[in-house]
């Protein structure tokens, strides 16, 4: 059977954890034909990103014209964008109607510090949302204040909601189910999201992982729901999978060692990966909205 295509529009990482290569990754371990757009290039490892190439937004453009063209994609979604003339050029294809069910994902800063976006950028391509997945510290940056425990998680879901995007997902996958930093290697109450269906805030919970290889977790989870929608899901669903799907590929990854730093998910390998069958990663959803499970596409 021919296979969906989806897009990435992101930029390179060169470790391959986050980025273009994860999402790329994420596409064919769910079955669907990935296709991608450069937006930038970062020298990056586990540990570090050590320098930023911008690629111009001509470029940009001439890659999404020449895609769409002929491999129109059923469904897209954004991650590193870098500045806001390639925000625009995204933006105008999303005018367009060439970006169909947009996952955006406002990457701003990495894991390690370096800064790879910003927030007018960002601000230019959420309305043609029909999903949007910050993290708390993005989600902080776009309101311009703290988004911290889960009530404010909720908060910031729905006031981004109203902005824009038709579902917003706050995600916290570096606090505990009642909202507290984790940093530490112990589990927690659970790894929470905040999803905003535009009449409720659901709130999403699996068991927190606890594993350096974490990196491109966000990637991840957006890609994923850029894929399950591509397959027919409705957001919800695609939502509820896709943070399955990211918990199962972090426990895959619990026992590798690739780099010193963050290491990589094990996005291939997540079929298998039962979380609560996962040491201390016991499950403990509550309140969660859950779609079909992954295994019923897995391979
Ligand atoms: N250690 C973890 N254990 C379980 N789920 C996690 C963990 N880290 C992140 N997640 C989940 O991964 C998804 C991406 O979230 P997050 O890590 O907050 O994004 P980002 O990479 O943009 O900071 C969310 O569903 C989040 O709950
Ligand atoms: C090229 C590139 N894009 C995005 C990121 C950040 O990835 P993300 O999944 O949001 O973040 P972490 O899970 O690694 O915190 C990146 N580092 N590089």
């Amino acid at each position: 059977m021919t296979p969906p295509v989806v897009l990435t529009v992101a930029g390179s990482d060169s470790g391959a954890g986050a980025g273009i290569q994860a999402d790329l990754k994420v596409f064919a371990a769910l079955g669907v034909y990935g296709t991608s757009v450069l937006t930038a290039v970062t020298a990056q490892n586990t540990r570090e990103v050590r320098a930023v190439f911008g690629v111009p937004a001509e470029m940009v453009t001439a890659q999404l014209r020449t895609l769409t063209e002929d491999l129109p994609p059923v469904a897209v979604k954004t991650g590193m964008l870098g500045d806001a003339e390639v925000a625009d050029a995204v933006a105008g294809a999303a005018r367009a109607g060439l970006l169909p069910n947009l996952v955006v994902d406002p990457v701003l800063v990495s894991t390690s510090g370096a800064r790879l976006g910003v927030v007018e950028a960002i601000e230019r391509l959420l309305p043609y949302a029909l999903v949007a997945t910050p993290n708390r510290a993005e989600a902080a940056a776009i309101l311009g204040r703290t988004v911290s425990g889960t009530d404010e998680m909720a908060e910031a879901a729905r006031q981004l909601a109203a902005g824009g995007p038709r579902y917003v997902v706050v995600t916290g996958g570096d606090v505990d189910g009642s909202g507290l930093a984790t940093g530490g290697g112990e589990a927690f109450g659970g790894a929470v999201d905040a999803l905003c269906t535009g009449t409720e805030v659901r709130l999403l919970r699996r068991p927190w992982v606890p594993t350096r290889n974490s990196h491109g977790t966000g990637c991840s989870f957006s890609a994923a729901i850029a894929a399950r929608l591509a397959l027919g899901d409705q957001v919800p669903d695609a939502v509820a999978f896709a943070k399955e799907y990211v918990t199962r590929a972090l426990l895959g990854a619990r026992t590798w060692s690739l780099g010193s730093g963050h290491g990589p998910l094990d996005h291939f390998r997540w079929s298998d990966a039962a979380p609560g069958g996962g040491g201390s990663a016991s499950s403990s959803g509550s309140g969660s909205s859950r779609g079909s499970g992954p295994s019923s596409t897995g391979r």
